[in-house]
C-alpha cells in the first residue's frame, strides 16, 4: 500500500504578521494561480523536519484590504504548494467578556455576513455543493490546543467567528446584534477563506487572537486600529511561538484526517461529467484534482 505524503503546513498570517522567524532553507517564491494573484509571495522554509508554506493574508506590509484579497488564488496556491493543513492566524475583536484582549480562541463555528467576495471555486460548469457542517478540523483544533497550553498561552476551545465585510468596525447595533445571536469573535477574513479551504479538501482550523473588546463593551466604546494594533505585537510574538509549538505536532501526523476534510469533495460535484465545462474542470485542476481525474 503507498503511504500518504508527509503533511505540509500551511500558515496563513492575518494583521501584525507578515513573516514567520525560525524556518530554516528560507525562499519566498511567486506561485500563479489561474483564480488571481495570491495576496503576496508565499515564504517555504523547514521547521523541524516539517515544510512549512507562509502567506502573509494582507501582503507584506499590509498592503490589501479585507475585501480586495483574492481569497481563491491564494487557497489554490496554497494547494498548489503541496499544503495539506492549513493554521489560519487573525486578529478578531470580542464579543463576550470572558475573553479578553490577549485571548487565543481556537474558533468552530463561523456566521457569514460577508457579500462582496468570490466564494467559491465552483459555478456555473461545474456545480458543488460541500458540506461547512463543521467547517474546521478537529485534529489541527486539538494540536493548536496542545500546543498553546505547552507555551501556557491562555487558549478557549471553541467559538463562533463573525465574519463582516469591513473595511469599518460595527455598528453599535450590529455588535449587539452579533452577541444575540451568540458569536464569540468579529473579523474581516474568515470568510470566504474556511469555505474555500473546505472546497480544496484542505483541513483547516483558526486562531482568533483577540485585539478589542467590539464597541459593544461599556468601557471601549469605539475600535480603533491603534489600540488593535498595540495589542497585535503582543499577539503576533505569541503567534510565532505557537507556530514553532504546533508544526512540529502537525508534521508527525500519519494518514489521511479521520474528520473527512481532505474527501470534502468526494459527493459534492453535481454536474454530469459530459456537461462539465472544459475550462473550468482546467482551472480546478489542483483544487479539485483527486475527484475530476487529473
Ligand atoms: C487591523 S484590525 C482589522 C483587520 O484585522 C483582521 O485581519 P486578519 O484576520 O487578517 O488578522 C480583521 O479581520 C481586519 O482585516
Ligand atoms: N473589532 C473588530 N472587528 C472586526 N475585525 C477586527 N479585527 C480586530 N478587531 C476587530
Amino acid at each position: 500500500m503507498s503511504r500518504a505524503p508527509a503533511p505540509v503546513i500551511g500558515i496563513i498570517g492575518g494583521s501584525g504578521l507578515y513573516q514567520m522567524d525560525g524556518l530554516k532553507d528560507v525562499a519566498w517564491r511567486k506561485v500563479s494561480s489561474p483564480f488571481g494573484e495570491p495576496s503576496d509571495e508565499l515564504c517555504f522554509g523547514m521547521l523541524e523536519g516539517t515544510q512549512v508554506v507562509f502567506l502573509p493574508r494582507h501582503g507584506r506590509g499590509h498592503r490589501i484590504a479585507p475585501s480586495d484579497i483574492d481569497f481563491r488564488a491564494n487557497i489554490d496556491a496554497l494547494k498548489r504548494s503541496g499544503v495539506t493543513d492549513l493554521v489560519s492566524l487573525s486578529a478578531v475583536g470580542s464579543l463576550r467578556e470572558d475573553l479578553p484582549p490577549g485571548t487565543f480562541v481556537v474558533v468552530d463555528q463561523f456566521v457569514d455576513r460577508t457579500f462582496a467576495r468570490e466564494k467559491s471555486f465552483f459555478g456555473t460548469g461545474l456545480v458543488a455543493h460541500v458540506s461547512m457542517a463543521k467547517p474546521t478540523c478537529s485534529r489541527l483544533g486539538d494540536a493548536v490546543v496542545a500546543a498553546c497550553d505547552a507555551l501556557g498561552v491562555a487558549a478557549h476551545r471553541g467559538g463562533t467567528y463573525l465574519a463582516m465585510e469591513g473595511p469599518q468596525f460595527s455598528s453599535l447595533a450590529e455588535s449587539r446584534l452579533y452577541r444575540g445571536w451568540g458569536c464569540d469573535v468579529i473579523g474581516m477574513t474568515n470568510m470566504p477563506e474556511a469555505k474555500l479551504a473546505r472546497e480544496a479538501e484542505l483541513c483547516y482550523a483558526t486562531v482568533a487572537m483577540v485585539t478589542d473588546f467590539d464597541c459593544w463593551h461599556p468601557e471601549h466604546d469605539a475600535v480603533t486600529v491603534d489600540q488593535v494594533v498595540s495589542v497585535l505585537v503582543g499577539n503576533a510574538s505569541k503567534a510565532r511561538s505557537l507556530v514553532k509549538q504546533v508544526v512540529p505536532l502537525l508534521g508527525g501526523h500519519e494518514g489521511p484526517c479521520r474528520q473527512g476534510c481532505q474527501r470534502a469533495l468526494e459527493h459534492a460535484l453535481i454536474t454530469a461529467p459530459e456537461a462539465r465545462d472544459a475550462a473550468m474542470v482546467a482551472k480546478l485542476s489542483s483544487v479539485a484534482g483527486r475527484v475530476l481525474g487529473r
